[in-house]
């Protein structure tokens, strides 16, 4: 098994955004390699028109500033509700000017409820109004008719006149007007000059759409066949949000492909020649049938219309003959319906780059926050992209500045408090769901072998992670491929389910349901878990399995897959890496706060990496080669594994030199009391500043919140001394603080160090502070190593204040694992601090072992770290 994942040289890494892309289509399908991207019905958003190559469109679109404004893809793509969607449909008629609906902005058809109609006549005709929505059709002025009869229907879309009524479209065809951009444009596409002025129709910002012919009508009806709907899915308008975007994205998708003889030829025929569970499961689910039914009526009867209408323009007279004929049997449809259903729509995963996930979501829990606040720090939440951050060299600038923009963004969060109001907490909801709104898109006919596996390649995300859900406008979202694992190009897997973080029960429900009901998911995953054939799986496949796992902090699930794999691949140094990462996963994630210790898994981890380095059968590791000097520098296993645990020969008195915090929770040293002197101080700063000159200060050792920090371990001069003041003073005054038993004899249980380093921030460039995190530990401690500077301290949120020694070696110590806090912005000056990232464990000796930890460690002799290589 390969190391780096079993990727090839070749392989895109994962974390990479790739754009939306084709799978080669033997049967050389034209389509657009976008996906569409469907937006939720409750949002009012409908769908975005991809114009693909129609140059026509284009070129008209550049031409007529008016046109441009209304009828950009922009403007068509998203809206956010269905007021919105509705004011922007409101044109004026271009021979009375009056106020009309404009039902479809790119093409010419209009819609005009007349007031004195009853409601229900309303109720009747708006199938057809949404209809007209959902297939790009229209009632073509007398010139479109024309280009329509020359055949150049396929280059051409509709001009865009806008009558109110049929009075107005016999004044305005007669009065027309040539202009000279028309006539050109005319000549270019081999017709006779126009009879009418082009798309003239203008947007009157100041238009109060309530005025309007027929728009409150339009709005109740909208949500009259909004709550059919939902009453057909047995849903109350209470459940719109988690119900409605699903059925809708289906049917929006499904009238869409109606709409379109070859979408319905292709799919059918894919439908027919798919030989898996779908054919033999091909009925709808009961609860769908009246909603299939529902929908195959609304579709058909807009479908007669525009027929007729075309008919009526064309030959002067109606023929509904082709009509059963061009539009799919109910059959059809259903069939229809299941496909795309099972194959060709995907969920779309709001989340982006974990970072920015992250920030955001720190951000949005934040009650100390107000509203313009919150608004400005997600307004500039900006991140660069991996990739860019991959590609950019450490002097690129914009790179930096974006940082430093995310940076401040996230740092508002705590700068500014104010108290947590109702209004607070409706903003932070109505932000939440912005950020983890559902979307759906119906993928490229080519797309639709992509297999499900829950366990995927590939993730569908909006944005291609250079934005950070950074305004209010859906259509500045993009759609992208998130590579979960290093991507080939071979592999065909997606993910079909929203929740890749549920079990196997609820996974197969949902697929189920997907489906079908007798959809068996055959991924290594869903293998895995059921314990089906595991030795068939490679084990390069169960490493990710382990991968994803960890991921998700499903840590004891991750150390078995990894004992899994270790029983067929004994010596391979990158899974017992993994495997050690997972039991530090369990040792953050063990139940500290009742506990009071972490299970063993800390302690465990330690032991595995040590002799997995020492073990001359297996590969160096560069991780582990770093795990090792950190060992080497705290002394861990030396600790565990000698008298050192006895050792509390210390010459200073922690009594009473601290002042503690949220029930013991945090401390701070008192002034008259620091850890380390100014002297002491003053040389790890001049150490670390010397050993920066050659190597630089690290910005990425800590992922999600890294700090501008050189490790203790690599400091070779300051070792010694760190390692005697750790166990001679601050050991002893973390042991007294946390209450671990003074005497060595009964204590059970011990503080480590997993990671310590010393951190730079300043005010004049560089980093000024850290965003809002809770630490890889369970207690942290920060020491100060000066006080020149202005700004800066350890702040904590639940103390709502920031902690800062006010002379040089005085520590704050807290359960950073379990307690948000920041490193408060420096305004002035530079701030130097050491911290250190602790763990609270087992003593594992004789003195331990018929711990608890033995009965969750794996291992049925004691508390043993006997691994067979
Ligand atoms: O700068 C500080 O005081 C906080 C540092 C911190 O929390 C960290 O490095 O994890
Ligand atoms: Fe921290």
């Amino acid at each position: 098994m390969n190391e780096n994942d079993g990727s090839t040289e070749n392989a895109i890494p994962k974390g990479i955004h790739l754009p939306p892309f084709h799978f080669a289509d033997n049967d050389g399908i034209k389509e657009s390699s976008n996906c569409t991207l469907i937006p939720s019905w409750v949002s009012g958003g409908l769908f975005p028109v991809d114009h693909g190559s129609d140059e026509a469109f284009h070129k008209r679109r550049k031409r007529n500033n008016n046109a441009d404004e209304r009828s950009s893809n922009k403007d068509v793509a998203h809206y956010s509700n269905l007021e919105q969607l509705i004011a922007r449909e409101i044109r004026n008629c271009d021979v009375c000017g009056r106020h009309v609906l404009w039902t479809r902005p790119m093409y010419h058809s209009y819609f005009e409820p007349s007031r004195t109609d009853t409601d229900s006549s309303i109720a009747d005709s708006l199938p057809q109004f949404i209809g007209r929505y959902l297939t790009h059709s229209a009632i073509p002025c007398s010139f479109c008719a024309e280009a329509h009869q020359s055949k150049i229907r396929e280059t051409h879309s509709w001009c865009g006149t806008l009558y109110c009524s049929k009075a107005c479209q016999s004044i305005g065809e007669e009065n027309a007007m040539v202009t000279e951009e028309n006539s050109q444009d005319c000549s270019q596409i081999g017709l006779p000059p126009p009879k009418l002025f082009f798309c003239r129709n203008r947007i009157l910002a100041t238009i109060k759409f309530q005025d309007c012919v027929g728009v409150q009508e339009v709005l109740d009806s909208l949500n009259t066949i909004k709550e059919r709907l939902l009453s057909i899915c047995g849903a109350s308008s209470n459940d719109v949000q988690t119900i409605g975007m699903e059925e809708c994205a289906l049917f929006i998708t499904t009238m869409l492909c109606c709409s379109s003889h070859w979408k319905v030829d292709k799919l059918l025929s894919m439908y027919s020649s798919t030989n898996d569970t779908i054919r033999r499961n091909a009925g709808l689910d009961t609860s769908e049938e009246g909603l299939v039914e529902e929908m195959w009526v609304m579709a058909r009867s807009h479908w007669s219309l525009l027929h007729s209408n075309l008919d009526l323009l064309q030959t002067g007279s109606s023929n509904n003959q082709h009509l059963d004929a061009s539009f799919p049997s109910y059959h059809n449809f259903e069939h229809l319906h299941i496909f795309i259903k099972r194959y060709c729509l995907v969920r779309v995963s709001p989340s982006t780059h974990p970072l920015i996930s992250y920030t955001t979501n720190t951000l949005l829990s934040s009650k100390n926050l107000s509203d313009s606040d919150r608004e400005y720090a997600l307004d500039t939440l900006q991140v660069p992209t991996m990739k860019e951050v991959i590609e950019a060299s450490d002097s690129d600038s914009s790179i930096q500045s974006a940082i430093t923009l995310w940076r401040r963004a996230t740092h508002i969060s705590h700068w500014l408090s104010s108290s947590s109001s109702e209004q607070q907490q409706s903003l932070h909801i109505r932000f939440h769901s912005k950020m983890n709104k559902s979307y759906y898109a119906f993928l490229p006919l080519s797309l639709s072998k992509l297999k499900h596996s829950c366990a995927p390649t590939l993730l569908m995300v909006m944005n291609d992670g250079s934005v950070a859900a950074k305004t209010e406008n859906e259509h500045d979202n993009k759609l992208a491929w998130l590579t979960l694992h290093s991507f080939t190009g071979g592999e065909e897997s997606l993910s079909k389910i929203g929740s890749l973080g549920d079990d196997l029960n609820s996974r197969n429900m949902e697929l189920k349901r997907l489906m079908g009901s007798d959809f068996t998911c055959g991924c290594e995953r869903c293998q895995y878990e059921r314990q089906e054939n595991i030795n068939d799986i490679p084990a390069q496949q169960l490493k990710r399995l382990g991968d994803i796992a960890m991921q998700q902090s499903r840590f004891e699930e991750a150390s078995n897959i990894y004992d899994a794999i270790l029983k067929s691949v004994p010596n391979n140094a990158d899974v017992f890496h993994a495997k050690a990462a997972s039991f530090l996963g369990r040792a953050s994630s063990a139940n500290f706060s009742k506990l009071g210790h972490c299970h063993g898994f800390f302690v465990q981890a330690q032991h595995l990496w040590s002799q997995v380095a020492a073990n001359t059968n297996l590969e160096k590791h560069a991780d582990i080669s770093v795990i090792l000097q950190k060992q080497n520098a705290y002394r861990t296993i030396q600790h565990l594994s000698s008298d050192d645990v006895t050792s509390s020969n210390n010459d200073y008195s922690p009594d009473k030199a601290f002042k503690s915090f949220l029930n013991e929770k945090v401390f701070l040293t008192d002034n008259n009391a620091p850890v380390i002197t100014s002297i002491e101080c003053q040389k790890v700063i001049q150490s670390a500043e010397e050993y920066a000159k050659q190597t630089g200060w690290t910005t990425s050792r800590h992922y999600a919140v890294p700090t501008t920090d050189i490790p203790l371990h690599d400091l070779a001069d300051l070792k010694p001394w760190f390692y005697d003041v750790w166990s001679q003073r601050i050991r002893p005054l973390l042991r007294d603080q946390f209450k671990l038993n003074t005497t060595a004899s009964t204590r059970t249980r011990d503080i480590y160090i997993h990671d310590a380093f010393v951190v730079r921030y300043d005010a004049n460039g560089g980093q000024r502070n850290l965003p809002p995190h809770y630490d890889e530990s369970t207690h942290s401690f920060i020491i100060a190593l000066n006080t020149d500077f202005e700004g800066g301290g350890t702040y904590i949120h639940t103390l709502n204040r920031a902690l800062k020694p006010e002379v040089a070696g005085g520590m704050i110590s807290f359960c950073g694992g379990e307690l948000l806090h920041s490193g408060d912005s420096v305004v002035k000056g530079t701030r130097y601090v050491i911290v250190a990232f602790c763990y609270i464990d087992l003593i594992v000796d004789k003195q331990v072992s018929k711990c608890e930890a033995s009965q969750t460690s794996g291992h049925t002799s004691g508390f043993s770290f006997g691994f067979s290589f």
